[in-house]
């Protein structure tokens, strides 16, 4: 019986999640979309629901997220996860706090703490405050985000005008002291009547002492980092078997292509980098509003440039040239057009024999995964920290597929995600 069960806002962020899992020993299957009643539950430690709910209308997030949390209790977990982004992507209305709410009181915990913190890849939490790399969230290119732009990175005042509850802080002065200092504090948080904890977090040593104080919650919300630390408090009950290797996948032998609609800095840099290197296509939405139309200008120009390269094809665009089609046809419109066709996009390459397929892009990867009719991927060797190869599990031909959040992998990740290194088969 599977012990943790994740419900993860989008589906970039659900890899990240699993990904993490299954670096720390827990065998992880994603599952995408909330599986059908009476449907057979995967033969993992843990599971993670991705759903694509970071920005849909707000009720229609929190009843998808009741009823992966539904299906995941059913399904036998002990405990749950809700992952979000580590930048704490939000739009105006929520979703976080509406959804972190719904979960708590479903499995009337109370109270849960709030963590996004991933060092590693440069997000940490300090007196509140969500810093990337060395900038304040606000300062770091997140306050342009096409679709949840970010311009408070005072995390209690963010969660705090998204839930219904009141939110309160364990300062790092507290996290430095080790689990105990962190689980007193929570509770006496708890005491007060307050629902929430952002809790700060600069190191993995933070992260582990953060899940070691929280293994007796029933419910844990945030980006994958504060999850690292949660496989050894299973361990450590003697609930979690060891197992050779956790990571291990099949192949999928074909032609490569690399899909982006993400337009954040890390993205563009990616593309930049991989532009007079390999085959590179940039669309120009503006120019050509049109999705059909742009699925048919790749697929012309894919045909004659698939082979043994890679090949990149990106929508993606500095701010400027975002707001410019924002301004013509409303941010959700804007986003939806380039989303269908970057899709497409992908549906017509894996039909041209595309079997090693990246996906750069969280609201990106939700529309391909959901174009391409997958249902579950089984979680591989990572590339770059939060960015690991699945396997699409069950699906009509072999394919890997590996789902970029925009921010995440270093300046060559399109060159090195299929590099031998990259992708060592099982
Ligand atoms: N040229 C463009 N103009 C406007 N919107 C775009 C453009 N290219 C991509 N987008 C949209 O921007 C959004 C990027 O979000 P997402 O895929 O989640 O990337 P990230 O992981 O960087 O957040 C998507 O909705 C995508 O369709
Ligand atoms: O936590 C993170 O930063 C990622 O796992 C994540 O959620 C990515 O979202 P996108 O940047 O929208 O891909």
């Amino acid at each position: 019986m599977p012990l943790l069960g994740c419900i993860a806002d989008d589906f970039t962020g659900a890899t990240d999640l699993a990904s993490m899992l299954v670096r720390n020993g827990m065998r992880t299957v994603q599952l995408i979309g909330v599986p059908a009643e009476g449907s057979t539950v995967p033969d993992a430690d843990a599971i993670v629901v991705a759903l694509k709910s970071r920005t849909a209308p707000v009720e229609q997030a929190v009843a998808d997220s009741l009823a992966a949390l539904a299906w995941l209790r059913h399904a036998g977990c002990r405990q749950f996860f809700f992952k979000y982004c580590s930048t704490f992507d939000s739009t105006e209305d929520g979703n976080i706090g509406p959804v972190g709410d719904a979960l708590i009181d479903a499995l009337g915990s109370g109270f849960a703490l709030a963590c996004p913190a991933f060092p590693t890849n440069g997000r940490t939490v300090y007196q509140g405050h969500l810093f990337v790399g060395t900038a304040l969230l606000n300062e770091s290119g997140m306050e342009k985000h096409p679709l949840t732009p970010m311009t408070d990175a005072n995390l209690v005042r963010v969660l705090g005008r998204q839930s219904r509850g009141t939110v309160g802080l364990v300062p790092f002065a507290i996290v430095e002291q080790g689990a105990a200092a962190i689980r007193r504090a929570m509770t006496a948080l708890k005491e007060q009547g307050r629902r929430w904890a952002i809790v700060d977090a600069v190191t993995d040593a933070h992260l582990r002492a953060i899940g070691e104080a929280a293994a007796a919650h029933a419910l844990v919300t945030g980006g994958s980092g504060v999850a690292l630390g949660l496989p050894e408090t299973f361990r450590a009950r003697g609930l979690l078997a060891a197992i050779a290797d956790p990571a291990a996948l099949p192949t999928a032998d074909g032609a490569a292509a690399v899909v982006a609609g993400s337009c954040s800095r890390t993205t563009l840099l990616q593309i930049g980098m991989a532009r007079g290197q390999v085959p590179t296509l940039e669309l120009d939405p503006l120019a050509t509003p049109d999705a059909a139309a742009l699925v048919r200008q790749a697929m012309d120009w894919a045909a004659t440039k698939l082979g043994d390269r890679p090949v990149v094809i990106a929508a993606s665009a500095p701010p400027e040239r975002v707001a410019a089609l924002q301004a013509r046809l409303g941010r959700d419109a804007a986003g939806a057009l380039v989303e269908h066709a970057i899709a497409g996009i992908a549906q017509g390459l894996v039909e041209r024999g595309v079997r090693r397929l990246v996906v750069a892009g969280g609201e990106t990867a939700g529309a391909v995964v959901t174009r391409l009719g997958l249902r579950s991927l089984r979680i591989g060797p990572e590339i770059d920290p939060g960015v690991p190869w699945t396997y699409a599990e069950g699906g009509a031909v072999p394919l890997r597929l590996a789902l970029k959040s925009g921010n995440f992998g270093a300046p060559d990740f399109f060159l090195k995600a299929f590099a031998p290194a990259g992708e060592q088969p099982a």
